[in-house]
């Protein structure tokens, strides 16, 4: 890869920053809204899929006008991402502190291009892979192969971490709809508890297991892989008999067969497959097994569709840069599925000293519409409001009021009031999707990896290494032995060793550390009043998501993520009655 200059000495960085000086700091969101009616057309696209319906990514709702927009076009541009995605899809090292290629796009390509590594058409053995899997899940799942005591399987155990664990887990996890009837279970982390809890729900006789470690060598996945293998050789007894219960996937033949798996069950990939994009490739083997061979496929066709809009849209149209706008304070991206993140961590984000950039994602339609489709329509009211609310915030006159209202004595409101008051201007992203599919979850899986490789070029950061992880690993080499017994450790800085014999002699006590830190900063860490704005306001979008009339009563961004869910859902009455125009 060619050596860029540094970031911050790009005139087009510098421009970005005179331009964050001169006007960018003080953009207000909702104030935008205000300024512009098409706000919400200008910073939003669909993308249309073949078969899976529209998918919307809104992201109106961020501190951005149209010449910071154009000046992040300018800079990705200085920063030759196209270039650089160009250089990724065709196979050159891009990965150069590791010499490799960057290529899981090559496992979810669909068409019959050709792909080479180091003069290598890699399409082929990609091909073979696919099929091994396709032939397999078809067996389990048909029942065909049988345990060593001829019994069908009923159970798959993934024993994996990273990459190897995260991507099946969640795809299997938000493909439940998809089920063909196998219980799934993961076990990725080193305590003892993770493998235990799992082992107590299987029966050796039905139960196979998967070995997933690109490497073959990581430490916890070996250790909970011997510990299964000890487990079920107790009642199977037999060695033979692993041959049926044990599979791998992995790119160490040799490991693999140490360990005493066949390698005519080992689905293989390669080194230019990164363990963070791996579900892609063999690993996903549990997915196969979860959904069937068809439905990953299908998981396999989204990420290409996303592939090759990155591929071909020019970057104003191209869906991965718009993300780039979250990209200012998180490298890291966390959340909670549902409700459950507003009634855990929203109060940070909406009232936090630190702005959080939030991508909410969510599907105009149900695949469990219960209650006549209530849970759903609460679902999404939620999601609508909290965005709104992070954007609008509550002034101190609106808290006032209100407070004044209540009948509360002047002293009081004023006391109260700084804890009622937040600012708002909390950008988010909204992306919402007719429904989740292998499809659409495709889709978007591959537009987060794409947004990672965009940011990764811009920063001239390497998103296919992960030097510190492995310095991590190396020092707990190192650490492990010295957790043995109940005798001190001096060997390390003063924190590390009093952390070593504090976790040697007793439990740490988090709650009170979040008490102290409220006290210090004079935050109350029992209320929680900006998810109660969000909750109001879930009220009174809920009967607006009712039939099918357009909204026009909030922001541009609001208003046009519920017209989107309106008009890209088969069902539009709540509750469902079967006599509406699209679900009867
Ligand atoms: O698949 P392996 O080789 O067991 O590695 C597990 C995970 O550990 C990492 O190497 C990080 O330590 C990830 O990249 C990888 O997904």
């Amino acid at each position: 890869m060619e050596t860029k200059p540094m970031l911050t000495k790009e005139c087009e960085f510098q421009k970005l920053q005179e331009y964050y000086n001169r006007v960018g700091k003080k953009l207000n969101i909702y104030e935008l809204f205000a300024k512009d009616c098409g706000r919400f057309d200008n910073f939003s696209q669909v993308l249309k899929t073949p078969q899976d319906g529209n998918i919307l990514i809104d992201f109106s709702k961020n501190r951005i006008d149209q010449e910071c927009f154009q000046l992040l076009i300018d800079l990705a541009r200085k920063r030759k991402v196209e270039d650089a995605r160009d250089a990724m899809f065709k196979g050159s090292k891009i990965n150069f502190t590791e010499n490799r290629a960057v290529l899981h796009t090559a496992l979810r390509t669909r068409d019959n291009s050709i792909i080479e590594v180091d003069g290598k058409n890699v399409m082929p053995d990609v091909k073979a892979v696919l099929d091994h899997m396709k032939q397999f899940s078809n067996k389990v799942l048909s029942g065909e192969w049988k345990g060593y005591s001829g019994k069908k399987i009923t159970d798959v155990v993934n024993i994996g971490i990273g990459g190897s664990d995260l991507g099946p887990l969640m795809v299997t996890e938000a493909l439940k709809p998809f089920s063909k009837g196998l219980n799934m279970h993961f076990v990725s982390n080193i305590d003892g508890t993770h493998l235990a809890e799992v082992l107590k729900k299987v029966n050796p006789e039905t139960v196979l297991f998967i070995i997933a470690s690109k490497t073959f060598t990581t430490q916890e996945t070996c250790t909970n892989a011997k510990s299964a293998k000890e487990w079920f050789l107790g009642t199977a007894k037999a060695n033979e008999a692993v041959a049926k219960h044990f599979v791998a996937l992995s790119t160490n033949k040799e490991k693999v067969s140490e360990f005493g798996i066949d390698t005519a069950n080992m689905f293989g990939f390669w080194d230019w497959v990164g363990g963070r994009y791996s579900l892609w490739s063999a690993i996903g083997l549990s997915i196969c097994l979860s959904i069937g061979y068809e439905n990953f496929e299908k998981l396999l066709e989204g990420g290409f569709y996303m592939d090759n809009h990155f591929r071909t849209a020019p970057l104003e149209k191209n869906v991965r840069t718009f993300l780039l706008y979250t990209v200012k304070i998180l490298k890291l991206i966390w959340g909670e599925p549902g409700t459950n993140g507003q009634h855990a961590f929203y109060q940070l984000i909406h009232q936090g000293t630190r702005i959080i950039p939030c991508d909410f994602i969510a599907p105009a339609e149900s695949h469990n519409p219960i209650s006549s489709g209530v849970h759903h329509k609460l679902l999404l009211a939620n999601f609508l409001a909290q965005t709104e609310a992070l954007m609008k915030g509550k002034s101190a006159g609106q808290a006032r009021e209100e407070l004044q209202k209540s009948g509360m004595s002047n002293e009081d409101v004023e006391k109260i009031l700084p804890h009622k008051v937040f600012v708002g201007n909390r950008p988010t992203n909204s992306i919402v999707v007719k429904k989740v599919t292998p499809f659409t979850l495709g889709a978007l899986i591959a537009m987060y990896e794409m947004k990672i490789f965009t940011q990764g070029i811009i920063w001239d950061i390497n998103s296919f290494d992960q030097w510190g992880v492995e310095l991590g690993k190396a020092l707990a080499k190192a650490i492990e032995p010295e957790l043995e017994g109940d005798s001190p450790v001096y060997s390390h800085d003063g924190s590390t060793n009093g952390l070593i014999n504090f976790i040697k002699a007793s439990r740490a006590m988090y709650e009170m550390k979040i008490f102290t830190q409220g006290i210090i900063w004079d935050i109350n860490s029992f209320d929680q009043w900006g998810v109660e704005l969000g909750k109001a306001l879930a009220k009174a979008i809920e009967p607006e998501l009712q039939g099918d009339s357009k909204i026009t009563s909030h922001d541009g961004s609001t208003n046009g993520i519920i017209n989107f869910i309106k008009e890209n859902r088969d069902c539009i009455c709540y509750p469902c009655s079967s006599v509406c125009k699209r679900c009867k």
